[in-house]
């Protein structure tokens, strides 16, 4: 597909070189999966993945998972983006390009896209939101088939509310309790559960819009039925109508966790449903091309620990408070 012409305007306008990073890598997974390396103005590599999904009908959904940020500061301790290291936030053409090159290697429209690729989306919000427009007005796809994932920064929700998006805010939880969660996210010392879950009830009734939830299943860790039933309670002490995602941790390089047995994680989901709470366990895609998060990036380039100054001073608080 070719760059839109109100696209290639926009960023004209706004005084941009209008050019499309290089693929510096794929990697093909036996199911379809393509998970690519762009390579930035800067030489800084960026994961991008295009998930493809035949329904019974035959037809195609392509998921382009992108990333917001090259590198993460806040380190979430399962995920192999966060200990690759921070460098820089994207620009919104950084991001748009990422869903062109997965519409031009499937030679196919893309009709999803989530940012769950490398980054903080809300660390970044302006060209979020930027490449959230163009990716809405310009190359059309649906604001439904957009979701937009945080591990939660503060004061961002209430902000993000006031946009009235129709797309889908997911949030990462990981962990019913405060204590538990800050062992695994460490940026929700800054960010208290309690804080969390009142900004998600204000969004949705801001927006009419519910969030869902992903949880990553780490085996002893945060995945027996007693965290299963203490999540239920938050869930419905903060509102009804909850959906969650269970994730089964991929395993990366040098990681202490491991993915819970399969008996388990059905043990969790069965938990849920029988509380009320929609559940679903995503289907892990692409094991085989080194798919956790970030991992690819880590075996081309190491990277400075906020080592530029793209991100604002506040921003940089926030990640370093954690
Ligand atoms: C990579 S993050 C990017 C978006 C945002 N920073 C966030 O945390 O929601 C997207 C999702 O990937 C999940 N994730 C990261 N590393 C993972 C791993 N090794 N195994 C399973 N899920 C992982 C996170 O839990 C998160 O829900
Ligand atoms: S899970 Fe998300 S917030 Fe946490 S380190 Fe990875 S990319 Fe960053």
């Amino acid at each position: 597909m070719k760059v839109p012409q109100a696209f290639r305007d926009e960023l004209q306008e706004a005084g941009w070189k209008v050019g499309r990073s290089p693929i510096h890598r794929t990697v093909t997974a036996d199911d379809g999966t393509i998970k690519l390396l762009l390579k930035l103005e800067d030489n800084r590599l960026v994961e991008t993945v295009g998930i493809p999904v035949e329904d019974e009908k035959g037809s195609v959904r392509l998921t382009a998972c992108v990333s917001s940020q090259v590198g993460c500061p806040l380190r979430c301790s399962f995920c192999a983006t966060g200990k690759g290291g921070f460098s820089r936030n994207l620009q919104r053409h950084e991001i748009v390009e990422q869903v062109l090159a997965i519409e031009d290697l499937f030679k196919h429209r893309v009709t999803n896209v989530v940012f769950m690729g490398m980054g903080e989306p809300m660390l970044n919000m302006k060209s979020v939101l930027e490449a959230h427009r163009c990716l809405n007005k310009d190359i059309q796809i649906g604001q439904r088939m957009i979701t937009i994932s945080t591990v939660g920064v503060p004061n961002t929700i209430r902000k993000l509310a006031t946009y009235k998006l129709q797309s889908t805010l997911a949030i990462s939880l990981h962990a019913p309790s405060q204590k538990l969660r800050e062992n695994i996210v460490p940026s929700a010392k800054a960010y208290p559960l309690e804080a969390l879950m009142k900004d998600c009830r204000d969004y949705f009734l801001e927006t009419n819009r519910r969030v869902s939830f992903e949880y990553t299943l780490l085996a002893g860790v945060n995945d027996s039925v007693e965290h299963a039933i203490e999540l239920a309670e938050l869930l419905h002490r903060w509102g009804r109508g909850h959906h969650v995602n269970l994730i089964p941790f991929n395993p990366i390089e040098g990681s202490e966790y491991r993915r819970p047995y399969r008996k388990a994680m059905r043990a969790f989901a069965a938990t849920l449903e029988s509380r009320k709470i929609t559940t679903s366990i995503r289907q892990t895609r692409g094991l085989d091309a080194s798919a956790a998060c970030g991992q690819l990036r880590n075996e081309f380039q190491k990277m400075p620990l906020l080592g530029d100054d793209s991100i604002s001073q506040e921003d940089r608080d926030v990640a370093l408070a954690c």
